[in-house]
């Protein structure tokens, strides 16, 4: 059966949260980590989400992995492809955005792309081109102190072009308001000026609907799951939509075996769910600089971890303050620091699952990139909903055998959500 929408997803903890998003809204979705291998069996569905690992690296990397995806899924029929990205924006001055956005819009064969993080249902929305996180501009908010790509910018329209070769333009909120025809028409406008993408804003569902009616008249949009809702809904008032959440009876199914959380999200969320973690189970706090200086401290986890597990879940956080990742990377670097504890988190999440770990929750997007890597799991069916963008989520072809995974994106969830997330993996 083809496909009527394609997604590719910045990072995997997003792809999750797309995949949950499209699957609530009406369209039965597979997650794919990478390309699939042809030889595996993903079920019929409406939407396929391509999870790549392409936030935090070079930009031609970017493009280059995400131009394949677009390939792949326009092979298999999508006819519109949604660039997942950041609800906050995650980028730095060289991409990957904007390039990534112009790549895409390119091998489709040009149209003004539509661009909106918006994400109402998670505090995300825009206005003006400035993007809010639960009513701070985004410059003030928590992502001012990210460890890997900290930002200082709310005004999106600024913050797009620095990354983007063409210009940049707004579909402001009083067009949006104004309906479907209008914003198709001020597209059309940007589109003729020469304007190759377009930040639209966007504060409330009913907005992300019009937009999304818009953007499936194109080939390519770039946003968070807000947009995501918009384009499913659309596809499912379309009545195109083969039936709503297929695949969720299955990946319910309970796995049984031990359950873990490894962390590695340095975020305001995270930090809070950790601290109330510890009062229900054993929480290890990794010494960064330890894990640095070799594999010691990850032998140390590992041993400390399997001591416990058997009798209950147990937690593994490299997560820190923003001063303590601020010193750190000051003596280290930051892209060697980010990597050498992605790295560090990830063989300590493939010991457990290699002493019986079946549930496992991961926080932060790098840190889940680099475990599900690392695990070699292909595929996921989308299981219910922990907390608004967090999904359970069922392996398919995991040479592991079945599990059930949780990916966190940093600022999801509320303080109680590693207890909530063990609660529905059973
Ligand atoms: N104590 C620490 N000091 C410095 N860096 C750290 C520390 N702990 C974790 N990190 C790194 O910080 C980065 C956190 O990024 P990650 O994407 O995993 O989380 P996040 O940004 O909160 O989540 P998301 O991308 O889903 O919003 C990773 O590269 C991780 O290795
Ligand atoms: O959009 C979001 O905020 C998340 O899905 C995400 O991408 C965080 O990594």
């Amino acid at each position: 059966m083809p496909i009527l929408l394609g997604s590719i997803a910045d990072d995997y903890t997003g792809a999750s949260d797309l995949a949950n998003t499209l699957t609530k809204n009406g369209l039965a979705t597979v997650q794919t980590i990478g390309i699939p291998d042809p030889s595996l069996a993903l079920p019929d569905v409406d939407a396929v989400v391509v999870s790549l690992k392409i936030r935090s690296v070079a930009a031609d990397e970017a493009v280059d992995a995400a131009t394949k995806a677009e390939e792949w899924l326009r092979g298999r029929g999508a006819g519109h492809v949604l660039y997942k990205i950041c609800s906050t924006f995650d980028c730095t001055d060289q991409g990957n955005i904007g390039p990534v956005t112009e790549a895409l819009c390119q091998a489709a064969g040009g149209a003004t792309v539509l661009v909106t993080p918006a994400f109402p249902e998670t505090g995300r929305t825009v206005y003006l081109g400035h993007l809010f996180v639960a009513g701070q501009p985004l410059n003030e908010s928590p992502l001012k102190d990210h460890p890997l790509n900290p930002m200082h910018d709310a005004n999106l329209v600024r913050v797009m072009a620095r990354q983007s070769r063409g210009a940049v333009g707004l579909i402001d909120l009083a067009t949006v308001t104004a309906g479907p025809s209008a914003v198709k028409a001020r597209l059309d406008a940007l589109r003729a000026a020469g304007v190759s993408a377009a930040i639209a804003d966007a504060i409330f569902e009913r907005d992300l609907e019009t937009l999304g009616e818009v953007a499936l008249q194109t080939p390519v949009s770039t946003g968070a799951s807000g947009l995501g809702l918009g384009l499913a809904r659309a596809l499912a008032r379309s009545g195109r939509a083969s039936s709503a959440g297929a695949g969720t009876t299955d990946a319910m199914r309970p796995v049984g075996g031990l359950a873990a959380i490894v962390a590695g999200s340095c975020s305001a969320a995270t930090l809070r769910q950790l601290d109330i973690a510890e009062q229900s189970m054993p929480v290890l706090r990794l010494d960064p600089e330890k894990l640095l200086a070799g594999s010691d401290e990850i032998a140390a986890a590992i041993s400390w971890a399997g001591e416990r597990i058997s009798t209950g879940p147990v937690v593994v956080a490299a997560s820190a303050s923003p001063e303590v990742v601020s010193r750190l990377q000051a003596r280290h670097g930051r892209e060697a620091s980010g990597h050498a504890i992605e790295s560090a988190t990830a063989t300590i999440a493939s010991e457990l699952v290699a002493r019986g770990v079946r549930r496992l929750v991961v926080a932060g997007g790098e840190t889940s990139g680099a475990a599900v890597d690392r695990l070699a799991i292909p595929a996921f069916l989308i299981g219910p909903e922990i907390a608004p963008g967090v999904p359970v989520l069922r392996t398919i072809g995991n040479p592991q055998g079945d599990m059930l995974l949780a990916l966190k994106s940093g600022n999801f969830g509320g303080d109680d959500f590693f207890t909530a997330a063990l609660a529905m993996m059973r």
